[in-house]
């Protein structure tokens, strides 16, 4: 695991008002709006922690972690490794349709970057993109939709890992 704050730029960390954790959602725990979010207001800075190759073979592929982790460059530098945000940043569900907050990585200083992507109203749950390819998991916001997955990515393992490509990264992730 590195966490080796020598080689990581100095940061400003941010966390939005108006927050509230929910347990026992359909998805487990959520994040969701007490108040009006606006468009563009960074909502967390989580830092990660980086797992080298090894302990992503060893452990994390291995537990509910897998669950959690975001793609990430290999500080020893190879090809991708994989972090897990610290703190709010893995209490972000998935929406395939209805994803509110788009999520960046600074590599530099060892964070997500979590921002509204339009106005979140009091209520709403703030959910994120894991990505284009299939779930490992029912998203219980389509429970009454049928979306076609064809030419859709195959799982080869479960885990946010094989998803998490930045959201900033797709034209826009409204669209579904
Ligand atoms: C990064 S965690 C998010 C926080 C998680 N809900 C918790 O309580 O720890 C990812 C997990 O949340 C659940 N999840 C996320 N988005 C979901 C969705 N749209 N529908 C159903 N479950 C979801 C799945 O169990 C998934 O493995």
């Amino acid at each position: 695991m590195s966490v080796d704050g020598d080689k990581l730029q100095p940061s400003p960390l941010s966390r939005a008002e108006g927050l509230l954790l929910h347990a026992n959602t359909p998805k487990g725990r959520g994040v969701f709006a007490s108040q009006t979010i606006p468009k563009g207001t960074v909502i967390d800075v989580s830092p990660v922690l980086v797992f080298n190759k090894d302990e992503v073979e060893l452990h994390t592929s291995q537990t509910i972690l897998q669950h959690y982790t975001y793609y990430w460059p290999d500080p020893a530098g190879g090809a991708q490794t994989q972090a897990i945000a610290l703190g709010l940043g893995s209490m972000f569900n998935h929406s395939t349709r209805k994803q509110n907050v788009i999520w960046s990585r600074d590599i530099a200083a060892g964070t997500v970057i979590y921002t509204a992507h339009r106005d979140i109203l009091p209520g709403e749950e703030l959910c994120i993109s894991y990505g284009n390819a299939r779930l490992w998991f029912k998203d219980s916001d389509l429970e009454d939709e049928t979306i076609d997955l064809k030419g859709k990515d195959e799982i080869t393992q479960s885990g946010l890992d094989i998803f998490m490509v930045s959201s900033s990264d797709e034209d826009d992730p409204t669209q579904g």
